[in-house]
């Protein structure tokens, strides 16, 4: 049972420049122990949508609610390595981190797999090492709600399959909200609790266990089906067909 509300979105506009909207009229609830994950197109919004959720960027228009005192834990896309200043994994980790946290006796260090890379320069680590090791930097923190902007772009089948797992394991043990991005519709995973596709606006949402029974669904995933899952077929089907991800008629 989700119960807790963490964060809630309103009627949310944005554009960079006012007259080119990002995006219109999203409304979106989070709970605590709930998976979400955004999906969509190129430039559809998503790491927009997640900094007003973050408190980066302020809407043109509609309301923000966040739980107070809440913390986020971001684990971004990319992280830019600053050559001229060379740190250890376990120096980066400790720097995100309140003074005195003792992050080799931890077991989220275990579980994210980082260990063997704590000694390592940041530079030579591959792209993901380097996730786990933000991914380990962020769940340390002991976020109310843990964002990660697509965390599957690069990682092989096997690390899916880690991810996938070590986020129900966060999210079990710590009880807190995750948001995932991926804009692969064949990489959503199947214990999200809600998916959303954006396209600047929403174009359909729902649970992936709704999702896994449509037939549209299976033509789509076949033997994959009980693997990954797909963002359900209902709302707008006007505006669906704006967005040629929604292949529903
Ligand atoms: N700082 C900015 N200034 C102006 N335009 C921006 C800025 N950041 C993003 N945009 C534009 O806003 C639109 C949405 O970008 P956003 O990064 O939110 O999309 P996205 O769905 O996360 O895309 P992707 O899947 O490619 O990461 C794009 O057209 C992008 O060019």
């Amino acid at each position: 049972m989700h119960t807790e509300l963490l964060v809630q979105l309103k009627r949310i506009t944005f554009g960079y420049q006012p007259a080119q909207p990002v995006l219109q009229d999203v409304s979106l609830t989070l709970r605590r122990g709930e998976i979400l994950t955004l999906i969509g197109p190129n430039g559809a919004g998503k790491s927009t949508l997640l900094k007003i959720m973050l408190g980066l960027l302020q809407p043109q228009a509609g309301t923000v609610w966040r739980r107070d005192g809440l913390r986020f834990g971001y684990v971004p896309q990319k992280l830019h390595v600053d050559a001229s200043l060379p740190m250890t994994a376990r120096r980066f980790i400790e720097l995100g981190l309140p003074p005195g946290t003792h992050t080799l006796s931890n077991r989220w260090v275990e579980l994210t797999r980082v260990s063997a890379l704590l000694d390592k320069p940041l530079q030579g680590l591959s792209g993901g090492e380097l996730q786990r090791v933000m991914l380990c930097r962020a769940i340390l923190r002991q976020p109310d709600v843990l964002v990660l902007d697509e965390p599957l772009q690069g990682v092989d089948v096997q690390g899916q399959k880690f991810l996938y797992q070590l986020l129900v394991t966060i999210r079990d043990e710590l009880q807190c909200a995750i948001v995932l991005i991926s804009h692969d519709l064949h990489l959503v995973m199947a214990q999200t609790d809600q998916v959303i596709c954006l396209n600047h606006h929403i174009c359909c949402s729902g649970t992936p266990q709704s999702v896994a029974e449509h037939p549209e669904y299976r033509r789509l995933f076949g033997e994959d089906a009980g693997l990954f899952a797909i963002y359900t077929h209902h709302h707008d089907p006007h505006r669906c067909a704006e967005h040629e991800g929604c292949t529903h008629e």
